[in-house]
């Protein structure tokens, strides 16, 4: 188990959920079934996405993630021992694809950063799914390494890129990233993804944390920079993620508002999952006859604070050391590191995946927004989360 957990100093303030309107949990996209021809939890849900942090260290500071006062230059990041090589990585993907994974995801803390990604890239885009095809096989980035190279990404296998981008205006993306970043700088990396093939039938997409107050007033410049250019913008819920960020629910803006405000400038319609399991709820920006025009694309909100979306949850988290994290907001992962490095064979830790995953009953989002309001968090409450660089979003 790990024991990598937030060092001191204490957090600048417990988080108390302030619930006052009990969300709506969001409807199965996927049916209680067991998962065809591949592992399921004890609710059902198959195992399909696997997220896997390449590094815990970002040259960003963003206040919700790594904030200032804690990520300092003493903070304790993983030595290189303690990472996961490329091999490694490999060889656990390897048994997650054999259990129905489809999906890969590298993040971190900055993904970009880790030393010849490129050649990891190439080992995972030479494994097969069970269905014999190759993983779909994604990245997300701060964007601020993009221009240099998106084009070896692509060429090394990456097939799509999501870039986090929380504002437009230069001061608020500044602020935002609190490292003094400049926003053209990622939008130039967003122009190289886009040269570079990556957003091929929508698969660049841009996040946006919304933090009331900071930067909402940046949603309908975003929303306009974007219409129309064929890459999916979503708006994400700022999350009690971790233990060092100070979350308050009054510094949530609810996506039913985000939406609110996008629809009194442009016409929206909802639009069907893309798939199951899937974090953001869709909307179509519709021309004058209210219909969704295809070509002005496509808006979403990713509202894992106001609507939990658990119990379609297909994803585990592989942090950067190895462990396997059931859910976003555990304490504690499970040590395939040691599993590895003890001489474990595939057909073991295949085995140890499938424990694991049979055993999960995580959904942290939605037994919290089924509890009374001001009471304290259901679950892990008793011990510091993992934060979000570590265990990668
Ligand atoms: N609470 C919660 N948040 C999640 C979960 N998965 C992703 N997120 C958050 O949703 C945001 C968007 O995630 P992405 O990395 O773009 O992943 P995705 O939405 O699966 O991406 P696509 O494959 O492009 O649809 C990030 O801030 C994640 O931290 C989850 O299982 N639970
Ligand atoms: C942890 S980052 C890692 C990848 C990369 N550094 C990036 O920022 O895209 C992954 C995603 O988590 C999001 N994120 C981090 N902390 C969050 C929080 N407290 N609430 C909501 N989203 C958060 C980021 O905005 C980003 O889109
Ligand atoms: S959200 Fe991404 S870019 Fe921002 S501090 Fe966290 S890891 Fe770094
Ligand atoms: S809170 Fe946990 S179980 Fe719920 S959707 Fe997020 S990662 Fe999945």
């Amino acid at each position: 188990m790990s024991d990598r957990l937030p060092q001191s100093p204490a957090p600048r303030n417990i988080p108390v959920l302030d619930l006052r309107q009990p969300a709506p949990v969001r409807p199965l996209t996927q049916p209680l079934l067991p998962a065809q021809g591949g592992l399921s939890d004890r609710l059902h849900r198959p195992l399909r996405d696997l997220r896997i942090s390449v590094t815990d260290r970002c040259n960003f500071r963003c206040s919700y993630c790594m904030p200032k006062e804690v990520f300092d230059k003493d903070y304790p990041y993983l030595p290189q021992t303690s990472l996961l090589s490329f091999e490694e990585i490999t060889t656990l993907a390897r048994q997650f694809l054999a259990h129905g994974v489809r999906k890969i995801r590298l993040t971190g803390g900055e993904p970009l950063l880790r030393k010849h990604l490129e050649r990891l890239i190439e080992q995972l885009a030479a494994l097969r799914t069970v269905d014999g095809v190759p993983p779909d096989l994604t990245l997300t980035t701060n964007g601020s390494l993009l221009t240099r190279k998106a084009a070896s990404l692509k060429a090394a296998g990456l097939q799509r890129v999501t870039v986090s981008l929380d504002g437009l205006d230069d001061a608020v993306f500044r602020r935002m990233n609190d490292v003094d970043f400049p926003v053209r700088d990622v939008l130039a990396g967003i122009e190289a993804a886009q040269a570079a093939g990556l957003g091929a039938d929508g698969g660049l997409k841009v996040n946006m944390v919304v933090k009331r107050g900071t930067n909402e007033d940046q949603i309908l410049p975003m929303a306009r920079h974007f219409r129309g250019s064929g890459v999916p913008l979503r708006f994400i819920e700022y999350m009690d993620v971790g233990a060092t960020n100070g979350w308050r629910m009054d510094e949530v803006l609810p996506s039913a508002q985000v939406i609110e405000r996008l629809r009194e400038a442009f016409p929206l319609v909802p639009l069907e999952a893309a798939a199951p399991g899937e974090t953001a709820q869709r909307w179509g920006y519709a021309n004058a006859d209210g219909v969704w025009d295809p070509a002005l694309g496509e808006v979403g909100v990713i509202s894992s604070v106001t609507q939990a979306f658990c119990r379609d949850c297909n994803r585990a988290r592989l942090s950067t050391e190895g462990q396997l994290y059931l859910c976003l907001f555990a304490s504690q992962g499970h040590d395939l590191r040691s599993l590895l490095r003890g001489g474990a064979s595939e057909a073991e830790l295949a085995s140890a995946i499938a424990h694991i995953w049979q055993g999960r009953g995580d959904r942290y989002s939605e037994l919290r927004a089924q509890r009374p309001p001001d009471t304290a968090l259901p679950a892990g409450s008793g011990q510091r989360r993992v934060e979000m660089s570590y265990i990668g979003g």
